[in-house]
């Protein structure tokens, strides 16, 4: 058991999917897992252990920002012995490459927010990655599933609303779209030296002003799913 979460040792998997949202993680545990067990409750962040075409597979809300993910990613990791994080997420569109619906798969994370500088100290700009293997891995899962996904930088933003950046130059220099947890989760995975992996869903789309009705949201979150747990398989 440790603050945030109310499990014992061995109830959570080795690899964990990380969505924001706690009612993500209800569903994907009662769509996809096999024997379902909820093992959190605490503060609403439903985690959940099931099986996923035989294999142990755990389901943890993080909540939305870097904060809230840095709790659970940090209790996973160091009290539950997590080695494999993937996050699930949603994601607004910034590139005009990128429309709603699409998945995308964080190769890398840019942050506005303080974590690097508060890490490394001033003048080290860090780039959180993600772990290679993992990220092939996905690349491989959505391939067989035949889900087309786009694989670059995106931002981990401290804000929701912001209109105080300048997107533009972010999208001229490549950054497909804005979330607010991968920079997070990429770092403390460099810190613990685990594996850490972002897959998100476009929800939405910043310049276009593009938005998904919800049936579209489900089968485009699917997507994004199947990627991650068939990820997990060999994680
Ligand atoms: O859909 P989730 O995983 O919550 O992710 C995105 O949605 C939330 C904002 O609405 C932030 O957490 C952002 O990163
Ligand atoms: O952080 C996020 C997530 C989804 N859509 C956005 O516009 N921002």
């Amino acid at each position: 058991m440790s603050t945030h979460i109310n499990a014992q040792d061995g109830d959570i998997a080795s690899t964990v999917l990380m969505p924001g949202d706690p009612l993500r993680a209800k569903y994907i545990a009662e769509n996809f897992l096999e024997n379902a067990v909820c093992y959190n409750t605490v503060r609403n962040a439903y985690g959940y252990t099931g099986l996923y075409q035989g294999k142990r597979v755990s389901i943890q809300a993080s909540g939305m920002g870097i904060p809230s993910i840095s709790i659970y990613a940090t209790e996973l990791i160091t009290e539950f012995h997590v080695k494999n994080l993937i996050r699930v997420g949603t994601c607004g569109g910034m590139s005009p490459q990128i429309h709603v619906r699409d998945v995308v798969i964080a190769q890398s994370a840019s942050t506005d927010s303080s974590i690097i500088n508060n890490t490394f100290g001033s003048g080290i700009y860090y780039a959180p990655t993600a772990d290679f293997t993992m990220l092939m891995k996905a690349y491989q899962a959505a391939q067989k599933l035949n889900i087309t996904v786009k694989v670059g930088n995106i931002l981990s933003e401290d804000r929701f609303y912001n209109d105080e950046m300048d997107r533009q130059k972010l999208i001229d220099y490549g950054v497909l779209g804005t979330e607010m947890e991968s920079a997070a989760l990429y770092l403390l995975a460099a810190k613990y030296q685990v594996k850490a992996l972002g897959i998100l869903t476009i929800s939405n789309h910043l310049v276009t002003g593009e938005e998904t009705t919800a049936k579209e949201r489900e089968r485009s979150f699917n997507d994004m799913i199947k990627i991650a747990l068939d990820t997990a398989q060999t994680a």
